[in-house]
């Protein structure tokens, strides 16, 4: 039978399903019933799909040009592109929800971002991530290779990337994916933990530990004018931080610190250390740990977000597909509630996990370790 042949007469009734006798009544055919995992296999392969629409749009500068209601053929004029294809590509984004659409009478649809994706998506949005999108495509998209190698071969030594190489890395994910992420995910998150902790006025000091292009800390200091503090981060990466210190004019107040932290002093005295996404590229966690806490004055807080694996919750897989790569190459994305165990290890005595915290990409676990009691 060819796929031509296929018509609804040829198709096999269920009792008591008849088939609808008028060519315009709708009306549902007896289905096969699939398991869910086998549509799960087809969604999984469908998500590449919206990736791949969603960064050509990113590319070439598609939603510049759909900031208020617009028709497809504008869009296609504007970009140089087909109006037919135009208008089934803008379609596809709206039923992804990025896009939301208008039907005028009679005529064809227009398009604009959605409203709450606007600050992400339009460029010149303090909030932009498009590079960031693009940057986490275009990694996902080599992944395949990179899985097969390390499957077949294992996790690699520890010689494969130098902390020379590995710092240059950094540096230029300092200058745009990080600083992105930070400005509208990490920051707005720091923020609002910050608030909530009940001493925060009382802050003098603080160390950004990996802080990466040092976002927090210039946050951090922006809403505390008591605090000043150290972006500790690779060289090649704290001279990022230093630029974004100075443009915020708090160079009297935070600096950016160049080293390894697996060697290298980062100071001590410190009332507040945010610790994000960091402890995952430390092999051995406990003597770091020791040195965060020696590091803290009495009664100071150490703010670590990490992610966890198998918190039992519905992000879990989510942590699994962001991770995964990372932690066949060794790195450490420990069991729920390891690292509140191992901080209570290196001397914290009040340790609160805030488990599934919004963060940029896949959710993190907040752990909230107090060096000693909370200073009156
Ligand atoms: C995933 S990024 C996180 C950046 C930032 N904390 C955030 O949450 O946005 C990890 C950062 O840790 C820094 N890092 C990793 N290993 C380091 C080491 N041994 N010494 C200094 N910095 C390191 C990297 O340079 C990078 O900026």
């Amino acid at each position: 039978m060819t796929p031509e042949s296929l018509t609804t007469d040829s198709l096999p009734r269920a009792p008591g399903n008849a088939l609808p006798t008028s060519a315009s009544s709708a009306a549902s055919l007896p289905s096969p019933s699939i398991p869910a995992l086998l549509q799960s296999c087809w969604d999984a392969q469908l998500a590449c799909q919206d990736a791949e629409v969603l960064s050509l749009a990113l590319e070439l500068g598609m939603f510049t040009c759909l900031d208020s209601f617009t028709r497809a053929e504008r869009v296609a004029a504007l970009l140089a592109l087909s109006p037919v294809n135009t208008h089934l590509f803008l379609e596809f984004l709206a039923s992804m929800g990025v896009l939301e659409s208008a039907q005028g009478d009679h005529r064809p649809p227009s398009y604009r971002m959605h409203p709450a994706i606007r600050p992400y998506l339009h460029p010149d949005s303090a909030l932009y991530v498009g590079d960031a999108l693009l940057f986490r495509h275009k990694v996902l998209s080599r992944s395949r290779e990179q899985l097969e190698v390390l499957l077949r071969k294992g996790v690699p030594g520890a010689e494969s990337i130098t902390a020379e190489a590995a710092q240059h890395t950094w540096a230029q994910a300092a200058q745009t994916q990080i600083a992105q992420e930070q400005r509208a995910v990490t920051v707005p998150v720091a923020r609002r933990i910050a608030a909530q902790l009940p001493d925060h006025d009382q802050w003098r000091t603080m160390l950004d530990l990996g802080g990466g292009p040092g976002l927090v800390s210039i946050a951090l200091a922006e809403d505390l004018p008591a605090l000043s503090g150290t972006v500790f981060e690779y060289p090649a990466v704290a001279a990022v931080a230093q630029l974004n210190i100075e443009a915020a004019h708090l160079q009297d107040r935070l600096r950016g610190i160049g080293g390894d932290l697996l060697s290298d002093d980062f100071g001590c005295g410190y009332d507040l250390i945010w610790c994000s996404s960091v402890l995952h590229f430390v092999t051995c966690m406990e003597p770091v740990l020791q040195r965060l806490h020696a590091a803290l004055n009495p009664g100071g807080v150490l703010v670590c977000c990490h992610a966890e694996v198998g918190a039992g919750s519905a992000d879990n897989h989510r942590v699994l597909q962001y991770y995964l790569r990372m932690r066949m190459q060794g790195r450490q994305v420990l069991p729920a509630g390891e690292l509140a165990e191992r901080l209570h290890g290196a001397g914290f005595s009040e340790v609160t996990t805030f488990d599934d915290v919004v963060f940029p990409v896949a959710p993190v676990a907040v752990l909230i370790a107090r060096k000693g009691r909370l200073f009156s």
